[in-house]
């Protein structure tokens, strides 16, 4: 599972990015889902929970220190005295109490790593961040409460009327795991630094993550902890220059898997209200409305892709969160469903042969994509659509309604994917100058998009 398009039990469906996407990540369709991260094996039970206090040393390796003649500000990272190996990397749990004023955070990293990451914005808060935004901008006042929601646990129901595209939590993580600790570590040893990357912090934020959901009374500290988080977390994509593996240059961007606290409250829905991206440059997750939410009405994520068929959709959530799918698409009276399943196969049809360049898709194939994407409550993911549209209209030369699903794609893309994403300079650019886009007319000249076609 976790929600990472390179893992084999990825949950959404391999999307086959169009050549002028530079990576998976970029892909407009590649929608972040929360983490599906089970492990089969308990951790063991033989284990007493070992959290020992944290002290506070330097995150730097001996040789990078400066001499004692020119002192500098004591680090504001604490490191585990225990850590654990995974071939030859080492991972340990690092932990900043101060960080975000003063939620704190934890990161199970190899030291190389962190002293990279910890060396600039927005993990070091002393130099100054790219990014204008800090995390918990006060403009985000409570718009919501927690509460039990009958069958699911405590959600989240909004306290006063939140309209589609407003902002509506901003929140940095409790704990961040290397995913290569992630996948690499034996679960018991995970369970041990996990223990100590959640005792180290604050104890505000500490008690907000052990009250999460996942684990049961009877456990022991270390399980709970352990379970807690692969319930709870997220994947995670952290760009930064030189954050190759143990800090070598070449890779731009390491993952993660990271739990938040809040966000961690959000039920499912397989028509949500909300959708949300981790931002990079202030490490936080944010969350925006996709529909206009009424006072008293649940606020919801979905935990799988939305555009999955019915049963698809059902059994993941049963296997990864044990509850059985009760949302209107999973149902609706059998007749509907069939209706509903026989529009998401539609789509998927549609977006192969849009996204196939070389055969023929006209602007009103992807107008019917919008059309089912709005039938199925994907409000999620409706700039996918549009921007289908906007490049078949520009792909006609009709610019007048190439710019109008480009500016539509911009204004519900930003906020379910945030600003530094190709699709959005690529719909900057359509808006700007239609005929000096890629697209200007690709549908109706011969001979484009047509390389590798040999003499055809
Ligand atoms: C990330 S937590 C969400 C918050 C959780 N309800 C709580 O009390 O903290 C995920 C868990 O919430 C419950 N849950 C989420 N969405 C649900 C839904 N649509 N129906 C039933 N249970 C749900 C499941 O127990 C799931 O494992």
């Amino acid at each position: 599972g976790n929600g990472n398009t390179g893992h084999p039990s990825h949950p959404i469906s391999p999307f086959i990015c169009p050549s002028h996407f530079n990576s998976q990540h970029d892909c407009p369709a590649y929608n972040p889902q929360p983490s599906i991260n089970k492990r089969t094996k308990p951790p063991s039970s033989s284990h007493t929970p070992q959290f020992q206090p944290s002290p506070e040393v330097q995150a730097q390796p001996k040789d990078t220190q400066e001499p004692p003649e020119t002192p500098r500000p004591a680090s504001p990272w604490s490191r585990s005295h225990i850590c654990r190996r995974v071939g030859l990397d080492e991972f340990c749990a690092f932990t900043y109490s101060a960080f975000s004023g003063g939620q704190g955070i934890s990161l199970i990293t190899t030291p190389a790593k962190m002293l990279l990451l910890g060396s600039q914005p927005p993990l070091n808060e002393s130099l100054p961040s790219a990014s204008s935004e800090s995390p918990m901008a006060q403009d985000v006042v409570l718009l919501f409460k927690d509460v039990p929601i009958p069958g699911k646990g405590i959600g989240l129901v909004a306290t006063q009327m939140i309209r589609a595209g407003r902002r509506v939590m901003a929140a940095t993580p409790a704990v961040m795991v290397d995913d290569k600790a992630f996948r690499g570590l034996r679960r018991e040893d995970l369970a041990i630094l996990l223990g100590q990357a959640i005792v180290a912090l604050p104890g505000e934020h500490r008690a907000r993550f052990l009250n999460l959901s996942g684990s049961a009374v009877e456990e022991t500290q270390l399980e709970k902890v352990y379970k807690i988080f692969s319930t709870n977390a997220f994947r995670t994509t952290v760009f930064g220059v030189g954050l190759g593996v143990d800090g070598k240059e070449g890779d731009k961007e390491t993952d993660f898997q990271s739990t938040f606290t809040q966000v961690s409250r959000l039920n499912h829905d397989c028509s949500p209200n909300l959708g949300y991206y981790f931002d990079s440059a202030t490490l936080s997750h944010k969350v925006y409305a996709v529909k206009d939410i009424f006072p008293g009405e649940e606020l919801t994520i979905s935990y799988v892709d939305v555009l999955h068929p019915s049963t698809t959709r059902s059994t993941l959530l049963h296997k990864t969160w044990t509850f059985t799918c009760s949302c209107p698409r999973c149902t609706a009276e059998p007749h509907l469903l069939a209706e509903s399943d026989a529009r998401v196969a539609q789509i998927t049809q549609l977006r192969r042969e849009l996204d196939d360049y070389s055969a023929s898709a006209t602007p009103e194939k992807a107008e019917l994509l919008v059309t089912l994407y709005e039938l199925e409550g994907a409000a999620v993911r409706i700039y996918e659509a549009y921007y289908r549209a906007a490049l078949e209209w520009n792909g006609v030369g009709d610019a007048a309604r190439a710019t109008r699903y480009a500016r539509l794609c911009l204004a519900k893309g930003l906020v379910l994917r945030g600003p530094e994403r190709p699709f959005v300079e690529s719909m900057r650019a359509l808006v700007a100058d239609p005929a000096g886009h890629w697209s200007w007319r690709f549908r109706v000249k011969d001979g484009l998009k047509r390389e590798g076609e040999g003499g055809k």
